[in-house]
């Protein structure tokens, strides 16, 4: 398997671009980012959109189905959507999309916050052929099925890890 070399810069500016170029996109747009990565993805996205509102962030760690086996990190942080989410068109953020059950995770606690118009998924990464849910994002910049783990850093500098799964090397 040959490893990526990825630009994280250029991937944003593709990933901002088409997030541009959609039809419900304006610059009053609402981002979410999730805890950490996906909120690192939404700050770079949200500056080169150019977004009027400061973007939200949620941690879902408390969400998240297996709470109870992978137990909770120390780091979990409140959550904070600075906006009301009712009647909203919602752009949701994260670095990595693999099993879809963090974006499971978010998109409940967002409910519990309001019913939004509409929740549009945007991923830096889609690492495809493991999803447990139905879920597909609506917007990635990089799609792989290979095994592959991406660990994205920052935020100053941004920096995306890319490792080879243990069980296959
Ligand atoms: O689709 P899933 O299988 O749920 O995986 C994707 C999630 O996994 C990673 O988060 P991680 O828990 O490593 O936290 P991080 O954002 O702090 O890196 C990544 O940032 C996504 O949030």
């Amino acid at each position: 398997m040959i490893m990526p070399n990825l630009d994280l810069d250029s991937l944003l500016d593709q990933l901002a671009d088409a997030i541009r170029q959609a039809p419900f996109f304006s610059a009053d747009s609402k981002m979410i980012g999730l805890r950490t990565g996906g909120e690192y993805i939404a700050l770079a996205l949200a500056e080169r959109l150019q977004l009027n509102e400061a973007i939200g962030v949620l941690d879902s760690s408390f969400y998240r189905d297996d709470f109870a086996t992978s137990g909770l990190s120390a780091q979990v942080q409140p959550s904070n959507i600075p906006w009301d989410v009712q009647d909203q068109t919602i752009i949701l953020v994260d670095d990595v999309v693999h099993t879809g059950r963090t974006i499971r995770a978010a998109m409940n606690e967002i409910f519990d916050y309001g019913r939004p118009a509409r929740i549009i998924l945007a991923c830096l990464i889609d690492r495809q052929g493991g999803r447990e849910l139905p879920i597909q994002p609506d917007f990635y910049a990089y799609a792989t099925a290979d095994a592959l783990r991406f660990k994205l850093q920052g935020p100053s500098p941004l920096s995306l890890r890319i490792e080879l799964l243990e069980d296959t090397l």
